[in-house]
């Protein structure tokens, strides 16, 4: 990769960009008529959608054949990011069917008796994580699938989505992430998928599924949680990706998943979760900008009238940061020698660390998109015109719950009312943005997998 050294023009060029966000927050602000525009989330509704589904499919969850993991997944991340949770019978209908689709050598297929594959394993953990307690964590043969995941990886350091199938960032990331989140998370497996992911980063900034492909939001997602989870997140230009992501919020409010396509719901997510990533990475981001550290590109505007939130933060990003753990000196395109000291943290500290900077995209935006546009009468859309289904239900509430946080500085402190969209009972749970995971469910999951 050419040398990125900071330049004026990068700081230059961050200026504009802030520029482009103020005249953009004026272009989104509500007009007038919008005062009788209903913002409420219909979250009985969405709740009563998603339980009803999940019945429905019954305990085989026979639909979308190669996929019922899958489906596992986007209802009951979506039912948690609602607050609630299914009945005992339905979770261990779950439970036992996710059982039947683990291979006897590691990993989850798509249905029982299924080939393994790297995105429906990662599907299925996400499920048990979420459905959470003794049973449910206690099902996944850890040992086996770290076999899986250890014959998935290419020679390349990247991973292959099953025996014989493709290798792409998002087998990078599903492999690096069911990895951390159940702590098997070893050398061995992080071995040269650096090299692979910085190999997919384009010349636009954004992370393409595989070397010279286009960048994707969702293949950007994928990068650079994973770059996160392995500690070698400095390796990727991220003034570059920071550039790209936010130029994906259209006019319309919502985020597209690549230049010069249509916006979608689903890419709240994919491009809300890199933006959120990002804004816990401000010490690496200002080190390969060359701005001090104490650069105080986040600080509030005084209309915020919000004095608590100065800069008085800075020491305490030092051990405990976010961005520690991925804090070493930049060395971008190049492996790190040094030690790789809290890999096996697994995003641990990456969300308890404060917050280092404002949002970089239009959140109160992007709500407005989602709750005037995405929303239906119960489930969500990818824009007017299309059908509901999961997998936007999931993803656009995952967006939703990303932006509603986007302005808190330390991890589990409530959103205040003027950054959520709508009355504040429209308030989701918190995710964590590497793993896509509701926030406790994850704790739980980290505290159990510590343990055993
Ligand atoms: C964890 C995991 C498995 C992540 C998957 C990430 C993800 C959503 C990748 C997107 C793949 C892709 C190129 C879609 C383009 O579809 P399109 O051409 O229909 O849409 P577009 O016009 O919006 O680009
Ligand atoms: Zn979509």
């Amino acid at each position: 990769m050419e040398n990125m050294s900071a330049t004026k023009t990068q700081e230059e060029q961050w200026m504009v960009q802030n520029q482009v966000f103020r005249i953009y927050d004026l272009v989104c602000q509500l007009p007038p008529h919008a005062q009788s525009v209903n913002f409420e989330l219909r979250r009985d509704n969405h709740i009563e959608y998603l339980i009803k589904s999940l019945k429905q499919l019954g305990p085989n969850f026979a639909v979308l054949d190669a996929n019922r993991p899958w489906l596992c997944y986007w209802i009951i991340h979506s039912i948690a990011l609602l607050g609630d949770c299914v009945d005992d019978k339905l979770e261990n209908d779950v439970i036992e069917f996710l059982q039947r689709c683990q291979d006897p050598n590691g990993g989850y297929g798509g249905g029982p008796g299924q080939m393994p594959h790297l995105a429906t394993t990662y599907a299925a953990i996400n499920t048990l994580i979420t459905v959470g307690g003794h049973k449910s964590l206690s099902s996944i043969n850890r040992e086996k699938l770290y076999d899986f995941l250890l014959r998935m990886k290419d020679t390349s350091g990247g991973f292959r989505m099953h025996d014989g199938g493709e290798v792409d960032v998002r087998a990078c990331y599903t492999a690096i992430s069911v990895a951390g989140v159940l702590n098997i998370l070893d050398d061995r497996l992080i071995q040269n998928a650096g090299d692979y992911i910085v190999s997919c980063q384009t010349y636009e900034g954004g992370i393409a599924g595989e070397p010279g492909s286009e960048a994707h939001g969702g293949y950007t997602f994928c990068g650079l949680a994973a770059m996160v989870l392995i500690n070698e997140v400095n390796r990727l230009d991220l003034p570059a990706l920071t550039n790209w992501v936010v130029f994906r919020q259209g006019v319309e409010c919502g985020f597209q998943g690549r230049t010069n396509k249509l916006v979608d719901g689903c890419y709240s997510f994919w491009q809300g979760g890199v933006a959120a990533i990002i804004q816990r990475l401000r010490l690496v981001v200002s080190e390969q900008m060359g701005l001090p550290n104490t650069s105080n590109f986040d600080s509030r505007t005084e209309s915020d009238n919000d004095s608590s939130d100065s800069d008085g933060d800075q020491s305490s990003e030092g051990a405990s940061s976010p961005a520690n753990d991925s804090c070493q000196p930049i060395q971008k395109g190049k492996s790190n020698d040094s030690p790789r000291i809290g890999v096996n943290n697994n995003g641990y500290n990456f969300i308890r660390g404060p917050i280092g900077m404002r949002p970089i995209f239009n959140s109160m935006a992007l709500q407005q998109y989602i709750l005037l546009c995405s929303q239906e009468e119960a489930g969500f859309r990818d824009k007017p015109g299309k059908r509901r289904d999961h997998y936007h239900t999931c993803y656009v509430l995952s967006g939703l719950s990303i932006c509603q946080y986007s302005n808190i500085k330390e991890a589990d402190s409530p959103p205040l009312p003027r950054d959520v969209m709508g009355p504040y009972s429209n308030l989701l749970e918190p995710v964590h943005p590497l793993y896509n995971i509701v926030l406790d469910k994850f704790y739980e999951a980290y505290e159990f997998f510590a343990r055993s």
